[in-house]
């Protein structure tokens, strides 16, 4: 069973706004799923269906094996709020001290859980000063240690990196990477590629309401069929050979190289046509008694494939 499972889930607004047109989608206990889109895609939406603040059109949503909304599920999940904002006059101890209130936590309780979550978002030492005081990176800190004070097993993160310098999100990406040791689930929504591809075992493209591609980042970035290849110093790739085992070959511009550095070796790349495996062109540089020292499959950035999708058209509404 999936931590959350989402099946065929319709909202539509009213006045034509419909901001999720049958999305299905399985997140497994323990990943950091990523769901991207641009502005207005439909990902807070999804959220909030899940937690039970917005109510589905149709289909099926279902959150720790329990339908959005339940209840007994909210006290299991935990979520940092897109564009959310703390009284200034709180310190980040006092703050975590009034939700730990709402979460229905004893004085003692909240004694015990709130310096471990302070100290795991690394606020543990400006615990006590005014949150007006902090960096963007210190609030949305901040933000994830609230969502985590329950000790929720799925946390829900609405761009949690928004507005944040390149350190600071970093520092989330170590707490991220934390929270999944521990076995937590973490449902992450971003319009930051970069962050997304760093991070996320599993990530979900959302454009105007529909799910356009979901897999791995591994499955997503790969340029399937292409690849680069190096030989031994020396060496040269035997290019009308090899196009004439079917292979599309160019030789790579080499980087520039600091002055009185040896050159680079020269590197190719290697297309394959329909169907074609990399294997023959391996047999024939060992028949040619060439010697392979470089062999990758190439990838594209999330960034790519999300801009190529974006190339693609708009769904019709
Ligand atoms: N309460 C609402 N009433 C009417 N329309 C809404 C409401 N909330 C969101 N929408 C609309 O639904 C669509 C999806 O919005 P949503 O906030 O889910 O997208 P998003 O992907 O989270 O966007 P962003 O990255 O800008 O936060 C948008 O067209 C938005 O204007």
């Amino acid at each position: 069973m999936g931590a959350v499972e989402v099946q065929q889930l319709v909202k539509d607004y009213g006045r034509g706004i419909v901001a999720l047109r049958g999305v299905s989608l399985e997140v497994e206990a323990g990943q950091i799923y990523g769901l991207l889109g641009p502005n207005g895609a439909g990902k807070t939406t999804l959220i909030k269906i899940l937690l039970g603040i917005v109510h589905k059109t149709a289909g099926n949503a279902q959150l720790l094996g329990r339908p959005a909304g339940d209840v007994q599920v909210r006290y299991r999940v935990g979520y940092l709020p897109e564009d959310h904002q703390f009284p200034g006059y709180h310190s980040a101890w006092s703050l975590l001290d009034f939700y730990g209130q709402l979460y229905g936590l004893s004085r003692k309780e909240r004694q015990r859980r709130i310096p471990p979550v302070l100290e795991m978002v690394g606020l543990l030492p400006r615990s006590r000063t005014k949150i007006r005081t902090y960096s963007k990176g210190m609030k949305q800190r901040l933000g994830v240690a609230q969502a985590l004070l329950h000790e929720p097993e799925v946390i829900f993160l609405d761009e949690p990196t928004d507005g944040v310098d390149p350190l600071g999100r970093r520092e989330i990406r170590e707490i991220m990477a934390r929270l999944r040791q521990q076995g937590r689930t973490i449902f992450l929504n971003s319009h930051l590629l970069g962050e997304v591809e760093l991070i996320c075992d599993r990530v979900a493209i959302l454009r105007q309401g529909e799910l356009l591609r979901e897999g791995t980042v591994h499955e997503l970035t790969r340029q399937q069929g292409c690849y680069e290849i190096g030989l031994a110093s020396g060496e040269q790739l035997p290019l009308e050979l090899v196009q004439r085992l079917g292979y599309a070959v160019r030789p790579l511009p080499l980087p520039p190289t600091p002055p009185g550095a040896p050159p680079l070796p020269p590197r190719w790349e290697i297309l394959l046509q329909d169907g074609q495996t990399i294997d023959p062109l391996l047999q024939f540089l060992a028949q040619q008694q060439l010697h392979l020292r470089h062999l990758v499959e190439r990838r594209i950035s999330l960034e790519d494939v999300f801009i190529g999708m974006q190339a693609q058209g708009a769904p019709q509404s």
